[in-house]
């Protein structure tokens, strides 16, 4: 496997641009699955490993789909396939948003049972719930979930337990056709769902309310193929600034919005990081003394838990003690270990823990449990005495485009060695001292 290798003690100066956010993509692109006519065209993708997913699923389906230069089209007016396989949802569980649309359009989805991953169990009840109010009956067995519906979804009152993402989504695309209007109350106000109901609407739906906690859909009949671009990825920018502040840079995120990024913003004030907003993005500069914070994960405009892992990395360069509970997944806590390894202190309390800092990071060999923890063991590397290695990329490719690449232009000293160049030549021949930068 692929293996990045960053060394640390360089400050990063410089601008960075962010691509269009992947889970702004993902659920966009199963939307357009509701078109009966016309051709969805998609801007501002990023080259991510779950985009090529999405993209497997929809030809699996028998959409006519391409993509090239960012640029996205799906043809889904003709007859497709209503089953999505688990090769498909075991890589990537954004697969399962398909079923909204594929149940709402043709009656039926039959689509494998995304179960968990890393970073908790990750059941689908809420999804489940909404599509049984709507009229559709669900069953499950042999590893898939088989929903039906016998001519129209009808709209309803539903009230999410948990102001779920992939809930809110996946409800809201299958209310767009049904009869009716459906009332979602307890959503999610991710900014990615307000990109989500742009879309619908673009395409010929009735979506209000999208962005606060009750969404209205309005069903219509028929669909029609839309173009649309991708909001920037928040998490994305968060990461970069997160780098800028943990190695005392200065850093020009362009394209990070202001308003999507609040929640962390205020977090990296109180640190002590200097935030401008500027008009093409967010410029970004590290303190000599970062201080502690406690922070909370939170469903938005809370502080994200796709940020959390990235945080813990800078908590531990902080002076005192800070931190962090995670209230949304059960299970989010594996780069712990991986950090420890790194000689952070960090003590796990049930779904708190406890960062003492600020820690001189040794380099070491790491593995990227999940994809943001990817990201933070590289971000714990930038700042670490010597060298760290970082495994499991397939992780990182999930969610970051390039992500050595732009670290270096910054002036990080990393590379990324593919699996090929790994096996001919073996790790150990090449010392720690030899690290080449991709811009040297
Ligand atoms: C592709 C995508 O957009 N992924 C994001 C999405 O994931 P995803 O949509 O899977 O996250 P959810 O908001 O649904 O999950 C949040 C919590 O609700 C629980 N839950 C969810 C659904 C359900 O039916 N029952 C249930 O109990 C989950 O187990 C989890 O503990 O939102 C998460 C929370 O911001 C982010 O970390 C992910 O990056
Ligand atoms: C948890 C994440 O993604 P997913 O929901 O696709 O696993 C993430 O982006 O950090």
């Amino acid at each position: 496997m692929d293996k990045i290798y960053v060394k640390g003690g360089k400050r990063l100066c410089g601008t960075v641009k962010v691509e269009g956010a992947k889970n702004a993509v993902l659920p966009v692109i199963a939307a357009s699955l509701l078109a009966e006519e016309g051709v969805s065209e998609i801007y501002d993708v990023p080259s991510l490993a779950d985009v090529f997913t999405i993209k497997n699923v929809l030809a699996h389906l028998g959409v006519d789909v391409s993509y090239e230069n960012g640029v996205f089209t799906a043809n889904t007016t003709g007859e497709l396939l209503t089953e999505a396989p688990f090769e498909y949802v075991r890589k990537m569980r954004a697969s399962f948003l398909v079923m909204g649309p594929l149940l709402s359009r043709f009656g039926r989805a039959h689509i494998a049972l995304p179960g968990g991953c890393a970073i908790g169990s990750r059941p689908i009840d809420q999804h489940l719930k909404g599509f049984e109010a709507m009229g559709a009956t669900v069953e499950t067995g042999n590893g898939y979930i088989e929903a039906k519906v016998n001519d129209r979804l009808k709209g309803a009152r539903i009230y999410l337990d948990f102001p779920s993402v992939g809930a809110t989504e996946n409800i809201m695309m299958a209310a767009t056709l049904a009869e009716g209007t459906t009332i979602i109350e307890n959503v999610a106000e991710e900014p990615e769902i307000v990109d989500l109901a742009n879309f619908l609407n673009a395409m010929g739906a009735n979506v209000r309310g999208a962005g606060t906690g009750t969404i209205r859909i309005k069903g219509v009949d028929k669909l029609t193929g839309a173009k649309h671009t991708i909001i920037p990825d928040r998490i994305e920018a968060g990461t970069f600034m997160v780098a800028a502040a943990i190695t005392g840079g200065d850093v020009i995120v362009e394209g990070a919005l202001y308003e999507h990024l609040r929640p962390l913003i205020a977090k990296m004030r109180e640190m002590g990081v200097v935030v401008h907003e500027k008009e093409n993005g967010l410029r970004v500069i590290g303190p000599d003394i970062l201080r502690p914070v406690d922070l909370k994960t939170m469903p938005h405009p809370g502080f994200p838990t796709d940020m959390q892992a990235q945080f813990m990395a800078l908590l531990t360069q902080a002076k005192g003690t800070g931190i962090i509970t995670e209230t949304v997944f059960e299970n989010r806590f594996m780069h712990v270990e991986e950090f420890r390894r790194m000689n952070a202190d960090i003590k796990i309390e049930g779904r708190t823990a406890i960062i003492s800092g600020p820690t001189r990071l040794q380099g070491a060999e790491v593995s990227a449990t999940d994809l943001r923890a990817g990201a933070a063991l590289i971000l714990a590397g930038l700042v670490a005495e010597g060298e760290t290695t970082v495994t499991e990329l397939q992780h990182l490719d999930r969610g970051y485009v390039d992500f050595h690449l732009k670290l270096a232009q910054l002036g990080a000293q990393i590379k990324r060695v593919s699996e090929a160049e790994t096996m001919e030549s073996p790790i150990q021949a090449t010392p720690p001292h030899h690290l080449k930068t991709a811009n040297n």
